[in-house]
């Protein structure tokens, strides 16, 4: 086996390298828009200029979006899948919507998380998606989960969160804020999807094996996607190497823990347990009678898709306030109306500016930069793309958010106001605009869309309010921070931050 290995080790960029420039390569070629045409530029053959745009495909694909008339691009890479990416929101309201069943993740998508995702929500497709998106809608639309998830919020932040960030004003620690945003997520998404608290909020200690499991399984899941050539992390699979062992190490590890907290549920159950034992997700899906792996696929996904997202949003958010100090003190004047006992659901609902600088974050930074489907059969998109069974479909948050011809000129600023349906007035109840999910499909949209969308919100309103309203976030370093895309977006290097109390805390709330 080691022999095995060692050949095709030194053969596979051989064959990689003739591959690539044995044939003729073309660079970016526009093609003009007429109605038998698509108003679409097409990358015709462009392995090379892909390789050289590896490393920055968000900036790159962007630009060519801008030049497109339609803001839509057909990638058509030798030996690749043709991808088409879009930014235009009539596209991708069809896609997500108008002929939803046309547009499943598909083989090609769900392989890629199937070691670590297996079947559950946010990997599957047909019958197998369906099934558990109607068992957990019903559950997301119950009243005890919201109370449940407000009461994790309320013990995460005053137990765990403030004392961490008051700890580091004492000391005048510096402190990676996105670092501390994350492993504050895990806590709560653990404990709402599994009813298991990993307590790793406490910086003095390591971080645990599971969340680091998580860590390199989502990113080298991830990084096949990036493989120029497909069939790359296949064949390191199918020989145990390099990335894809140390990814099976840590989907094992996954695995694993999570069984073992099933069935340490499972017995708990059984013998009638805590009424407050039983609220948690997990805990639901027993109870609807779910086999166990199905059970676990489907918790995974929960972590998966509940862990990086809010915690990616706030770091963003938290770093522009930072740099636009106005928009801050509007989120100070929205929370000094609040009540002095802490924030209460209610308190939430009434926080429409704090919502819309969450919103205008994740315009600019979304937690999700791009999200893809595989046409089930040939179609045309609206903009008159043509389709062909198989191609993979991209919908481009990222690239949407910066398009002038749909945010307009002053597409780059950090506007929140631009959420309202008129310039928020002091004294004045401002109202917040409807905006297409299919312009701002940051959530994604249709029948599909994020299902935890209103619990994130709950969650970011929260934080943000509990800490600003008592800490200054300072981060150290003045230049922008760079966007890494991968399964979730975050910051480069992290957020390394100052922090100080803010004098006025006590007359705010506790
Ligand atoms: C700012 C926070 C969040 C953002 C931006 C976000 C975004 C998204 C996006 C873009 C998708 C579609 C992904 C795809 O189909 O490939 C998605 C799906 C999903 N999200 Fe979220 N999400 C957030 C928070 C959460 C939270 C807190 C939970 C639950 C704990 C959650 C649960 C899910 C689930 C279960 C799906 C799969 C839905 C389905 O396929 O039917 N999300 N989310």
């Amino acid at each position: 086996m080691e022999m095995l290995n060692a050949i095709i080790l030194i053969l596979f960029p051989i064959i990689g390298f003739v591959l690539i420039f044995s044939f003729p390569t073309k660079t970016l070629k526009a093609k003009t828009a007429s109605p038998s045409n698509p108003t679409s530029y097409q990358l015709i053959g462009s392995i090379l200029s892909f390789n050289k745009n590896r490393h920055r495909l968000l900036q790159w694909y962007t630009d060519l979006l801008r030049l497109s008339p339609s803001q839509t691009i057909t990638v058509d890479l030798l030996f690749g899948r043709r991808t088409i990416i879009t930014a235009n929101p009539e596209n991708v309201e069809h896609i997500l919507k108008t002929n939803f069943y046309n547009f499943p993740k598909g083989k090609p998508f769900t392989d890629l998380l199937g070691d670590l995702l297996g079947g559950g929500i946010f990997n599957s497709d047909g019958e197998l998606w369906s099934s558990q998106r109607k068992l957990a809608s019903h559950e997301f639309t119950m009243r005890s989960l919201r109370e449940f998830t407000f009461e994790i919020l309320r013990e995460e932040v005053q137990n765990r969160l403030i004392p961490v960030l008051s700890s580091a004003v004492d000391c005048g620690e510096t402190v990676d804020f996105q670092e501390v945003l994350k492993r504050f997520a895990f806590d709560v998404v653990c404990k709402v999807s599994l009813g298991w608290d990993p307590d790793c909020l406490d910086l003095t200690r390591p971080v645990p094996e599971l969340v680091k499991a998580f860590d390199v399984a989502a990113e080298i899941s991830a990084r096949r996607a990036t493989e120029p050539v497909y069939a790359v992390w296949k064949v390191k699979r199918f020989l145990n190497v390099g990335s894809e062992k140390r990814l099976r190490e840590a989907i094992k590890t996954v695995h694993l823990s999570v069984s073992e907290i099933i069935r340490a549920k499972k017995k708990s159950l059984d013998i009638g347990g805590d009424v407050s034992d039983k609220q948690d997700l997990l805990s639901r899906f027993l109870a609807a009678g779910h086999g166990e792996e199905a059970v676990r696929d489907s918790v995974i996904s929960f972590i998966m898709a509940g862990r990086d997202t809010t915690s990616a949003a706030m770091t963003w958010l938290f770093w522009l306030l930072s740099q636009n100090d106005d928009v801050e003190t509007k989120i100070l004047d929205e929370l000094r109306n609040k009540g002095s006992l802490g924030l209460g659901f209610e308190d939430l609902r009434e926080m429409s500016y704090t919502k819309a600088c969450l919103c205008e974050a994740m315009r600019l930074y979304p937690p999700v930069a791009w999200d893809s489907k595989h046409a089930a059969n040939d179609d045309i998109l609206p903009d008159g793309t043509p389709l062909k069974k198989g191609d993979k479909v991209t919908y481009f948050p990222y690239g949407m958010g910066r398009m002038e011809k749909v945010w307009g000129k002053d597409w780059d600023e950090f506007k929140p106001n631009r959420w309202f349906e008129e310039e928020p007035s002091y004294g004045t109840k401002p109202v917040l605009k409807s905006v297409s999910s299919f312009k701002f499909p940051v959530f994604q949209a249709g029948p599909r869309v994020c299902i935890g969308k209103e619990m994130a919100f709950t969650q970011m309103k929260y934080v943000v309010g509990s800490v600003l309203s008592r800490f200054k976030i300072i981060p150290v370093c003045n230049n922008r921070p760079v966007f890494v895309p991968l399964l979730t977006a975050h910051m480069a290097g992290g957020l390394k931050v100052k922090i100080k109390r803010r004098e006025q805390c006590d007359s705010m709330y506790i």
